[in-house]
């Protein structure tokens, strides 16, 4: 049996749009879970190698079921992402024409994706969630719902037709997709890579955050996600998730996170991957004095002073 990659089904989302993207899903048997929680379960059970999920937009950020999934728990990895751009299609069963529609759903990342449109056209329908797009679709062709949001594409799959195409309140929506693992070693440095932790501040005290975040800005890496997440211990508990440009193994990287580990109370680190907006090595250069070989001079410089050999 080949290996398989677990990824937020049924057929026909978006997400397995995405993820056959990757070249080397030709290899793979690609399994359909019914939420992001049991396609992360089942890789940290061992059923799947990888699980593939959303876990931003670009008109409302983090995905937080994924994000909450991948914060707690057994840890999981980030290996690679995909950028997806994305319009809408309100696909509903043959015949069903605009007034006839009472109910629209759709996955909870849709929505603000939609609203605009929603109020313009259908003001008065009700949205239920669905645990994604495409099972929103089933579900109307099931007859539970009148219309879903989805993909054009999975009208054929669901034997419905769309009623109208190209839905999008943003123009260039993107989400974004990660392929997640169990942890191991993270794949080698491309030359434009993130690096995703979480982040646990020890105490609450005034410029907390900002320490945090001192700890990558004094090295020069910019950031590209910065989420906060409730821990569940009360109001105005919060750990956050953090995407950061480079890679664990480029020294100011290695040394923010060195410097994060002694001032937090915890850090899970999540990987660092190839970025999916721009091609490796084109990540230009980094600000004055962060390169490696800067952080490399300066530690022997460090060394030398230390020995009396200045
Ligand atoms: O992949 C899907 O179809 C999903 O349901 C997740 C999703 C939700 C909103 C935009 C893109 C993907």
């Amino acid at each position: 049996m080949p290996a398989s990659y677990a990824y937020l089904g049924p057929e026909g989302t978006f997400t397995e749009v995405a993820l056959r993207t990757l070249p080397e899903t030709a290899t793979r048997e690609l399994v359909p879970y019914v939420s992001v929680q049991s396609a992360l379960d089942a890789v940290r059970a061992g059923e799947a190698e990888a699980a593939f999920v959303p876990i931003e937009n670009s008109v409302e950020g983090g995905i937080t079921t994924t994000l909450d999934e991948l914060v707690a728990g057994e840890p999981l990895m980030i290996y690679r992402e995909v950028l997806l751009s994305i319009t809408f299609a309100l696909l509903v069963r043959p015949g069903t024409k605009l007034t006839d529609i009472k109910t629209v759903s759709a996955h909870p990342a849709a929505q603000p994706q939609v609203r605009n449109w929603l109020r313009a056209h259908l003001p008065d329908a009700l949205w239920e969630s669905a645990a994604s797009n495409a099972d929103a679709a089933r579900l109307v062709q099931e007859g539970r719902y009148d219309a879903a949001f989805a993909g054009e594409f999975a009208a054929a799959r669901y034997g419905l037709e769309a009623l109208e195409t190209g839905i999008h309140d943003a123009e260039n929506a993107q989400t974004r997709f990660v392929l997640v693992g169990r942890p191991a070693r993270p794949a080698a440095p491309t030359g434009a890579d993130k690096t995703s932790v979480v982040l646990w501040q020890r105490d609450d005290h005034p410029g907390a955050l900002r320490d945090l975040l001192g700890e990558f800005a004094s090295r020069g890496i910019n950031l590209m996600l910065l989420q906060s997440r409730p821990t569940g211990a009360g109001i105005g508990n919060y750990c956050f998730c953090i995407d950061a440009e480079g890679h664990i193994t480029d020294r100011r990287m290695a040394e923010a996170l060195m410097g994060l580990r002694r001032i937090c109370l915890q850090v899970r680190y999540l990987g660092s991957y190839p970025r999916a907006e721009i091609a490796p090595g084109e990540a230009g250069p980094t600000p004055p004095g962060t390169s490696d070989e800067e952080f490399i001079a300066a530690a022997d410089w460090v060394a030398r002073c230390q020995d009396g050999r200045f």
